[in-house]
């Protein structure tokens, strides 16, 4: 390289900041127990500031690649944090929240959080940390006197507490109330809109939505989708659907096909332009129903003379792309809204 060729590179490596550096960087992870695959090559890389999600079914490789990329289990692969190997980076840049937690020895929450503020040079106000995560008014129980949820939110009291950069958060709600999560997603959001980086893993798929500016899907060690929730629920979602429940028996192929007809004879733009039909376990789908469109598939079912007991829409989230790139089965009562069991809806 000539002088000026040297110049200019060391030059450009000077104008690299570190917003321009990815936070986490994950290339061809591999991590094994025994005869085990836990990893099998995944590629992950987190931009600054982002909430990057991971979902994935049990078993899939969460914790453990939370564990490689957080320097707490070895693995095969290149592996960056903040630039380095991850047991190089500065300690008080990163918090972790793991999957299963068991406090030194018998403290209250308040001593808990004092304590892991202790490892720290520059740590958080304790008081303002328990505040945080609603833990103010228990503050002074006994770590192994609090419930599952109160446990938890003193956990990630301890993963916060040294005002990381980048934060890992394994299954941070589980075991937490409705109102709980809830102030758990609105503390997310704050760090977030904060500038911290966050690595949320969860089984919780409107958690993850919600809060992931995006997405990866592990299955057997490896991702098999990543991207933006609307991205990944526009590509792998499916339409929205009318979920009927039938009170009687199944319904059988001229049952469908008597629905089909019915259905080819409403107006197109009450549905997608080709509704289709499918049994279900307690009845029948039809698919690609739009909200405006469900008065005219009610009528339909009518005059096929369908009688059902209750209807439920639901346009696709996140746990439809969840269920279909794990090839698990869809509920119609994990989501969507219950339209009743309106009589006027029955059919003759
Ligand atoms: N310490 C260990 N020793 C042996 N096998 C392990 C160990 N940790 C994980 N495994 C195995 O590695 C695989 C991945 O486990 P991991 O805990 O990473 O999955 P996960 O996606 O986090 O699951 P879950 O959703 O149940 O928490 C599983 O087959 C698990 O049994």
């Amino acid at each position: 390289m000539n002088e000026t060729a040297a110049a200019s590179a060391s030059a450009s490596a000077d104008d690299v900041t570190e917003e321009d550096v990815s936070v986490v960087v994950g290339e061809g992870v591999r991590r094994s127990y025994g005869d085990v695959v836990a990893l099998d090559g995944v590629d992950v890389v987190v931009e600054p500031g982002e909430v990057f999600g991971l979902i994935g079914p049990n078993g899939a490789g969460k914790t453990t690649l939370v564990r490689a990329l957080t320097g707490t289990t070895d693995a095969e692969g290149t592996i960056r944090v903040f630039g380095s190997p991850p047991d190089a980076v500065d300690p008080q840049r990163i918090g972790l929240l793991p999957q299963s937690f068991d406090p030194p020895e018998r403290l209250t929450a308040r001593e808990l959080v004092g304590y892991y503020g202790g490892l720290y040079e520059d740590a958080r106000d304790p008081e303002a940390v328990l505040g945080d995560v609603g833990m103010t008014d228990d503050a002074d129980a006994w770590y192994e006197t609090l419930s599952g949820g109160q446990k938890r939110r003193t956990c990630v009291a301890t993963a916060i507490v040294n005002d990381p950069d980048l934060l890992f958060l394994d299954e941070p709600t589980t075991g937490i109330d409705p109102a709980g999560r809830r102030s758990i997603h609105r503390l997310i959001e704050r760090l977030a809109a904060d500038g911290t980086t966050v690595f949320l893993t969860s089984h919780a798929m409107d958690e993850v939505e919600r809060l992931a500016d995006r997405v990866a899907l592990l299955r057997d060690g490896a991702v098999v989708a990543v991207g933006a929730p609307a991205d990944l629920i526009a590509e792998h979602g499916g339409d929205p659907r009318l979920e009927v429940e039938l009170g009687g028996s199944k319904p059988d192929d001229a049952d469908l096909d008597g629905v089909r007809g019915a259905l080819a004879g409403i107006e197109a733009e009450a549905t997608a332009d080709c509704p289709a039909v499918e049994s279900t376990a307690d009845g029948l789908r039809v698919l690609g129903v739009r909200p405006e469109g469900i008065g005219a598939v009610v009528d339909a079912l009518g005059s096929a003379g369908v009688e059902f007991e209750s209807l439920t829409w639901a346009e696709p989230s996140l746990e439809d792309v969840y269920l279909r790139l794990t090839g698990e089965e869809y509920s119609p009562r994990a989501g969507g809204t219950a339209l009743g069991d309106s009589e006027e809806g029955e059919g003759r």
